[in-house]
């Protein structure tokens, strides 16, 4: 709702009331609505404010109306009230102004906001666009190449970047509210003419056509499939071309189009999802809102090769005092570079002082003896894990949280190497650590409750997106990725090359496919580990036994590859050929192609035609199938922690949801379907029996996804 007041004798104040971020609920703009007549009819008021409670202009519309109530007054109208009022109206923007927040503020005539406010219009990255007069005011205001940037980006800036555009007229270090008053005070009755925005010319760029068609351009490349980023370069260019009214109704269309999109739906399951991983849980009951963090000041790292030095940065960077551990001199030396190098970086970017007075080096563990909380990050290799285990609970500090990033090992056995497991949990970064937003928190079941809400209270402060997970090999990305590679490399098998799988993947939306990025983090990362479960042996790689592995079917395809020395970019060559080693750019390598020939002939086997469907389906529904098989077995605690978990950590395309949620999109009778039918062409491939989760909400009629937790918790109870 909307409070209404008149202060200082002639301003009426109006704020916003709807928590936590005063979104334009039904009720909200009721409120708007009835306090601006109001405030317009009452002869005593001369000029009006608009703010939020809570230091909190507004966060936009009330997304959660989108999948059901759309009643209430329309935005469009109401901003054009705002906006032909005969009295001035402020907007006092503190906090964010965001989406429809900020097209309220520009149907506003003056807009003053505090230094640390942020404002935007992020529609985009709900699969929407700012159809409330924001892609026709915005570029009116501040040029059509500036308001494309913010609209296709939905970019949050700041008020200090805000004033420099143009999109508020003064900023203010002092109460918002006050300041807006003041200047309330001093525009009363002054002609409105020049403040309406929409009935600005919009500054018509003289290589316009140019300017879109790049755009356009750029745009389409980088949204992978999404259509958002297009409809809002169409509905700015309807600004730059139409009159105002005219380029309104173009507006409402591309955001008819997009609202009912499944895109919308999908980008805006993403935003919720992303905020209910924070909303924890463990098999054992211990949950977020009662598991209590514990403060970390001093953290440490041990060993300094690609993951540790990314976690030392992401550790610095929060201000915390590091020790960093390296017993090789050599990468010590050059981790110290390394490390230096990303902090200068960093701190370039974000225009702060580098943190490189947080981080001291040692070559020896007793150095880590007072650390809260240590991050083993050496080598994938339990023998060493359990070592440095060992030594980690005998020089640390009583308390100090034990973490380890392995990428699939036993959380379990490395914390019964310690005296007190229940300060053991996993701390799974991603590839570059000190970027990539994913965290997984793999608590084993000793793993106390503090301990799990500590890391994840760390993994918040480091900017991260942390998902608590159970422990399993691989957890829940690296093991749902175990087949997909699999059907990969079988598809190459059948008939199908890297180029082709690779395509229908990236047509699907991930930034690269399954081929391109194994030759990027290397080919030798999967064989080492194939090799140490026994099924990467050389010897048996000729033979026809090669390709069923431990009873099942196997392709040694990969190992193949390893043993010629193709690991990838590395090396420059792998499934795709580079100019050179380290080189970036892949290219069709004529080798690879004759080589899958004499294998597949080597073994019999006659190439079929194969298409994208069949590659997507194969690739995509074995992933899916062991996303179920993860929430029968309770090491997730609803769909939605996988889901983020692919969408910020594995390159799922966000616009499709996740997997469970493109699942469910898809239809999870489709998928049964497809995944039974796949199942009987290939018996020997266990990964494409459906997983009884499944087949449970199949038939209890595929209930969407927001219900399916309710259908695993009966499951459970009935085990
Ligand atoms: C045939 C049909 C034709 C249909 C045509 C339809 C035409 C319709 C015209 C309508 C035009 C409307 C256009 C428009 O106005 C569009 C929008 O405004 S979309 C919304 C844009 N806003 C945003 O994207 C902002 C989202 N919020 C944030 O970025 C952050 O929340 C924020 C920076 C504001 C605060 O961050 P922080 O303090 O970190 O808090 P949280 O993020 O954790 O949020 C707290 C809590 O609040 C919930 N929430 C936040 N924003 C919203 C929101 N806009 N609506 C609803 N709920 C919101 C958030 O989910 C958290 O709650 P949880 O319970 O934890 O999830
Ligand atoms: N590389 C990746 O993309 C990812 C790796 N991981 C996991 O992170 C861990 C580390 O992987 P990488 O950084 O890639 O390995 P790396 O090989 O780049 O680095 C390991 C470092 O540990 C050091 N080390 C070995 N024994 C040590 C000891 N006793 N004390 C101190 N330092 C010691 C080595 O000298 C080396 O510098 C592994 O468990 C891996 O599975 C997890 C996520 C992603």
């Amino acid at each position: 709702m909307a409070q209404y007041s008149c202060v200082s004798g002639s301003v009426g104040l109006i704020t916003l009331k709807n928590p936590p971020v005063n979104a334009l609920s039904a009720a909200v703009r009721h409120g708007i609505v009835d306090t601006v007549k109001r405030a317009l009819s009452e002869p005593k008021v001369k000029s009006v404010v608009i703010c939020g409670q809570n230091g909190i202009f507004c966060g936009g519309a009330d997304i959660r109306e989108f999948a059901s109530d759309m009643s209430g007054p329309p935005l469009v109208p109401m901003i054009h009230a705002i906006e032909a009022a005969n009295k001035p109206v402020v907007a006092a923007i503190e906090g964010s102004a965001l989406g429809g927040g900020l097209e309220l503020a520009l149907g506003c005539h003056y807009r003053i906001a505090h230094s640390k406010a942020k404002l935007g219009l992020p529609e985009v990255t709900l699969g929407l666009l700012p159809a409330a007069g924001g892609t026709q005011r915005l570029p009116r205001l501040i040029g059509v190449p500036a308001a494309l940037n913010l609209i296709t980006t939905g970019r949050h800036v700041t008020a200090a970047e805000a004033l420099q555009l143009g999109v508020v007229d003064q900023v203010t270090d002092q109460n918002t509210v006050d300041a807006a008053v003041k200047f309330a005070l001093s525009v009363a009755g002054q002609s409105l003419d020049a403040r309406r925005i929409s009935t600005y010319p919009c500054p018509r760029p003289s290589d316009l056509d140019a300017l879109f068609d790049g755009v356009m351009q750029k745009v389409r490349q980088s949204a992978r499939g999404a259509i958002a980023p297009v409809a809002c370069v169409q509905a700015v260019r309807a600004a730059a071309t139409l009159p105002y009214t005219q380029g309104m109704e173009r507006e409402k269309e591309l955001m008819a189009t997009l609202f009912t999109s499944g895109q919308a739906r999908a980008l805006q399951y993403c935003f919720f999802a992303q905020r209910a991983v924070g909303r924890w849980s463990m098999p054992s009951g211990a949950r977020w809102d009662t598991s209590k963090p514990r403060p970390v000041h001093k953290a440490a790292v041990i060993g300094l090769g690609t993951m540790g030095r990314g976690i030392a940065v992401a550790l610095a960077q929060t201000g915390l005092s590091v020790v960093a551990v390296e017993t090789q001199e050599k990468q010590l030396m050059e981790a110290k570079q390394a490390v230096s190098g990303m902090l200068e970086r960093g701190a370039k970017r974000r225009g702060v002082a580098p943190a490189l007075d947080g981080i001291s080096y040692s070559g020896n563990i007793q150095a880590v003896a007072d650390a809260d909380l240590v991050i083993e990050a050496v080598f994938e290799d339990m023998t060493l894990k359990e070592k440095i285990f060992q030594q980690l609970s005998a020089v640390c500090k009583p308390g100090t949280f034990l973490c380890t990033n392995t990428s699939a090992l036993d959380v379990d056995h490395l914390a019964s190497q310690t005296r007190n497991p229940e300060l053991v949990v996993g701390m799974h970064f991603f590839a570059p650590a000190h970027v990539m937003k994913l965290l997984e928190v793999v608590y084993g079941t000793r793993s106390s409750p503090q301990a799990v809400a500590t890391a994840m209270q760390l993994g918040k402060k480091m900017g991260k997106v942390s998902v608590a997970v159970g422990n399993c090999r691989g957890f829940v990305g690296n093991r749902m990725l175990k087949p997909y590679l699999e059907q990969a490399f079988f598809l190459l098998e059948e008939g199908a090359t890297p180029e082709l799988v690779d395509r229908a993947l990236e047509e699907f939306g991930f930034a690269m496919g399954v081929f391109r990025v194994s030759d990027l983090s290397g080919l030798d990362v999967g064989w080492k580990v194939r090799k140490g479960d026994g099924l990467a042996e050389p010897e048996m790689a000729t033979g026809q036994s090669a390709r069923i592995r431990q009873g099942r079917r196997y392709s040694p395809l990969g190992d193949l590859l390893c043993e010629q020395g193709r690991y990838g970019q590395k090396t420059g060559q792998g499934w795709y050929q580079y100019d050179k080693p380290g080189g970036r750019v892949a290219r069709s390598d004529p080798w690879l192609h004759s080589f899958l020939e004499e294998y597949r002939a080597r073994h019999g086997l006659v190439a079929r035609r194969i298409d994208q469907q069949e590659v997507l389906e194969r690739c995509l529904y074995v992933l899916i199938n062991e996303g179920f098989h993860i929430l029968e077995d309770g090491i997730a605690a609803g769909p939605e922690d996988i889901d983020v978990i692919y969408v910020f950590g594995y390159g799922w395309p966000r616009h499709r949801g996740g997997p469970m949620f493109y699942a469910s999109m898809v239809g999870l009778a489709k998928v049964l379907e497809r995944l039974e039918h796949y199942h009987q062409a290939h018996p020997d491939v266990p990964y494409m029996q459906p997983c009884n989760l499944l087949r449970r909400l199949v038939a209890s009629g595929s209930p969407p996804i927001q219900r399916w937790r309710e259908v695993i918790k009966k499951l459970h109870s009935q085990l």
